[in-house]
């Protein structure tokens, strides 16, 4: 008689991950290297930006108040004095009626208190003397980029745990990071098991299949912010797959099989769990695909025993493992980032568990709409290569209509939820 196993509420089983996930530690990588990690520390400006005030323009600085009867009718003359390009500093003093010729980017010579742009001024000269005439009043402040306007000394620009992207990257050099503290990534195992798996470059040989799961994986961990460490695949033999998992498991933070964990013969993850002495948080999961996912715990240390069926053991991946591995990079926000979407075509089936369909969105109008990315069968792999959501639809006895407004999983989102299990809609008409 097969063991009988109780579903327990998706939630309810993140939850019970999250109850062993920690937040991990902090490296210092060289900038160039940050792009992609995820900060370890706020980013705090401790000085203003710009630091100085500057020119945005190629002209001249002067003194507005010079300016205040100038008009089309009464040009009047300012004395060039000097000249800076950026990074130069004028060193001189900035009289009544004396202009400095300036570049973008130049601090403003101490005394003026407005640029004119090149392009409105005529200029002359007498012997060696430069010349300039302005045909219009300027105001103070005109034309001038202010110490600060852009970044005020003391603000948090971004928190800890957030995900360096190229404007990070230019926000850590303008601050000095030549150096970045980051989240260290934790070392995620990878096992896969199957007899009938070959290697990827092996031709294929009657009843068996190529190991797709491992590379998904491992691809989904990078995506993550995790670091991967493969064991490789494994034949059906529960010796060999105890001592596998049995070594990994000191070699990695948390540790990943894919198959073997439903009731089959060969099933043999459960069998391992229990002679290695460890916990099950779950082994049923009110959900499709992946209710077979099991978790166990031994010695604080995460088993995630995700499914051989390649759909499952993705989306297995995105609603536990995913938040493990955000949370020790210090992320707050850890789990998939929920929105709302219409279904963009009629999901009849009904199912009591809920439904995570793997899905592609688009815009219509401003309007998010979420169809099915393709086939959709726990076995399937061709749906997950255009999946960029999952569409959360709870169980229950009827089916679901196009233009009903559902939740989604967002894949590709660096921003992430903080908790999305809560209210998830039994869907409505819109
Ligand atoms: N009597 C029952 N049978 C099954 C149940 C059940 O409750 N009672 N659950 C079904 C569900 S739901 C799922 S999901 C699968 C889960 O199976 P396992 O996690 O034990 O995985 P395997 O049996 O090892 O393989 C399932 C399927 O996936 C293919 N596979 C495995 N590994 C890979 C890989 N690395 N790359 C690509 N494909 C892989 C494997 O060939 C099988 O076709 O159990 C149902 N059965
Ligand atoms: O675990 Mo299965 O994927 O529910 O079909
Ligand atoms: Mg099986």
């Amino acid at each position: 008689m097969v063991e009988k196993r109780s579903p327990i509420s998706v939630g309810e089983c993140v939850r019970k991950v999250m109850e062993y996930s920690s937040k991990g530690k902090t490296e210092m990588v060289p900038i160039e290297l940050a792009y992609g990690r995820f900060l370890a520390e706020d980013l705090i400006a401790d000085h203003n930006v710009p630091s100085f005030d500057r020119s945005p323009y190629d002209g001249f600085a002067v003194r507005a108040e010079d300016t205040e009867r100038a008009n089309s009718n009464n040009p009047l003359s300012f004395k060039v004095v000097g000249e800076i390009g950026a990074g130069a500093v004028f060193k001189g003093q900035v009289r009544a009626f004396e202009a400095v010729r300036i570049m973008t980017g130049a601090q403003i010579p101490e005394g003026c208190n407005a640029v004119i742009m090149l392009e409105l001024v005529r200029e002359s000269s007498v012997g060696n003397q430069k010349y300039i005439e302005i045909k219009r009043q300027l105001k103070i402040g005109d034309n001038i980029s202010f110490q600060g306007e852009d970044v005020k000394k003391g603000t948090i620009l971004a928190k800890k745990g957030t995900y360096i992207n190229p404007g990070i990257s230019a926000l850590l050099a303008t601050f000095g990071y030549s150096k970045v503290p980051v989240a260290k990534k934790p070392v995620v195992g990878v096992i896969a098991t199957g007899s009938e798996l070959l290697e990827v470059s092996e031709q294929l040989t009657p009843g068996k299949i190529r190991n797709s799961n491992s590379y998904m994986i491992l691809s989904q961990i990078e995506r993550a912010g995790g670091s991967v460490k493969y064991f490789g695949k494994l034949m059906d033999d529960f010796d060999k797959c105890f001592l596998a998992v049995q070594n990994a498991l000191s070699e990695v933070d948390v540790l990943i099989t894919t198959g073997g964990v439903s009731v089959g013969d060969y099933d043999y993850l459960p069998a391992i769990y229990d002679k290695l002495g460890a916990t099950i948080l779950f082994n049923k999961v009110a959900m499709r695909p992946g209710s077979v996912t099991t978790v166990a715990q031994l010695d604080g240390k995460l088993l995630f025993g995700l499914s051989g069926n390649p759909s499952a053991c993705y989306v297995g991946f995105e609603l536990f493992v995913r938040p493990f591995i955000r949370k020790y990079l210090f992320s707050d926000k850890p789990h998939l980032n929920r929105e709302s979407a219409y279904l963009g075509e009629d999901f009849v089936k009904p199912n009591p568990f809920t439904r995570f369909i793997r899905g592609k969105f688009s815009f219509n109008n401003g309007q998010l709409i979420v169809t099915p990315s393709g086939f959709n069968k726990s076995g399937a792999v061709s749906s997950l290569a255009k999946a960029d959501s999952l569409i959360v639809l709870p169980g229950g006895t009827r089916g679901y209509q196009k233009g009903m407004i559902v939740d989604v999983l967002l894949l590709e989102d660096k921003q992430g939820s903080e908790w999305p299990w809560d209210n998830i809609v039994p869907s409505y008409k819109s």
